[in-house]
């Protein structure tokens, strides 16, 4: 297979690359750029050095059609005028930014402040869940990866509110990141001096996530629901955790709730789900495509607190996206992807 990427140079892309290197059925990687057209990858990458030593190349409609895939993982609001040529007629197209994940484009305008792609172009495209929607994937040219935030929280209570076991209607979702969820660029909240041994809240009531965590309930648990979602910045480079909680349903027991997750994801290879809280945490999965997943009861209050991890560049990007590949060309999902965790 012939792959492309666009915003190879971006935290996302460098992902894409690390796991494509080593992916059976990828024999060419091309990387484009927007900015700095003939560079040596490796020139800009020392530890790519002897392994990427290729040009960046200019991202031209032409340079992109003899592709079999071309992943884009650029900020949003670049996608939804780059692909509209590409769609239904190039390579088969994964989009890691937010520009096709809404539906409904008026949302999309309202909760990321940019011009919205095409109405009909955005309707081509599949939500890449990939536990959740696999057959849609794979008969998609089309696939809008998910948020990294969404990707924890989703995978993690879609199965219980599907299954009736805890209450949609009040859900308060609690998440936190390291901070290369940010990506590359630099700003004054990234800032060393500012997020070093610093615990902050970002966007209160206000993440673009808050849509796209509505719209998948609604798709893949038939609920139309309002969640309170908020996020934290962590002194820490990669990781998600996301906290829910949730009432549960009368009469459901911790259990349940376990045994509902289990048999969920018996078949999926990627979500795990660990039954003591001390095997929970951001290292656990850093580096890999895993999605921890624990949960427990508070009898006194009813609720549930359901915890989930993933490593947002991974799982909740350049993995996901690979995965989603395979699903694409009928591949083994956990090809390219099978890598232990660092853990250290
Ligand atoms: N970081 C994360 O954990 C996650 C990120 N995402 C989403 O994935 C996308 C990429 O994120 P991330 O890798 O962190 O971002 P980065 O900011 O690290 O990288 C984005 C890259 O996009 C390229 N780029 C910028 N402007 C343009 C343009 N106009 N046309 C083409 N390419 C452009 C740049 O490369 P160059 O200058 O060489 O063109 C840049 O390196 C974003 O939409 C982000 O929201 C999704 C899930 C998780
Ligand atoms: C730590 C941090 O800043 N994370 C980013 C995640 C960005 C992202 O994935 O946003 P898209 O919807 O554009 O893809 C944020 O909270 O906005």
């Amino acid at each position: 297979m012939k792959v492309g990427i666009i915003g190879a140079t971006g935290y996302g892309g460098l992902e894409l690359i690390r796991f494509l290197h080593h992916h059976p059925e990828v024999k060419n990687i091309e990387l484009f750029t927007s900015s700095d057209e003939g560079a040596i990858f490796s020139s800009k990458f020392g530890h790519l050095v002897t392994i990427h030593d290729t040009p960046l190349q200019k991202i031209t409609i032409d340079s992109l059609a003899g592709l079999d895939v071309l992943f884009t993982s650029t900020p949003s609001g670049v996608t939804s005028s780059l692909l509209p040529p590409l769609v239904g007629v190039g390579p088969k197209l994964i989009d890691l930014s937010g520009d096709y994940r809404l539906k409904d484009v008026g949302v999309f305008e309202k909760w990321y402040n940019k011009q919205p792609a095409p109405k009909h172009i955005v309707e081509q495209s599949v939500y890449g869940l990939t536990e959740w929607n696999e057959k849609n994937i794979q008969s998609s040219h089309f696939i809008a990866n998910p948020g990294c935030y969404p990707t924890a929280v989703l995978l993690s209570i879609l199965p219980l509110i599907k299954a009736g076991l805890i209450d949609p209607h009040y859900l308060v979702i609690d998440a936190k990141s390291g901070v290369s969820g940010a990506g590359n660029k630099l700003s004054q909240t990234t800032h060393y001096s500012e997020t070093n041994e610093n615990f902050s809240i970002y966007k209160v009531n206000e993440h673009q996530h808050i849509p796209e965590i509505e719209q998948a309930i609604e798709l893949f648990a038939n609920v139309k629901t309002k969640i309170t979602f908020n996020t934290h910045l962590v002194p820490m480079t990669r990781g998600i955790l996301a906290t829910t909680y949730a009432p549960v349903t009368e009469g459901v027991s911790n259990e349940q709730l376990t045994e509902c997750l289990m048999e969920t994801y018996k078949e999926h290879p990627f979500v795990r789900i660990v039954t003591s809280v001390s095997l929970m945490g951001t290292n656990r999965v850093k580096g890999s495509n895993y999605c921890d997943i624990f949960v427990k009861v508070d009898e006194r209050t009813n609720r549930a607190t359901i915890v989930s991890v993933i490593d947002n560049l991974v799982k909740g990007a350049a993995g996901q996206a690979i995965q989603n590949m395979n699903v694409q060309f009928s591949l083994p999902q956990t090809l390219g992807l099978d890598v232990i965790p660092l853990f250290i």
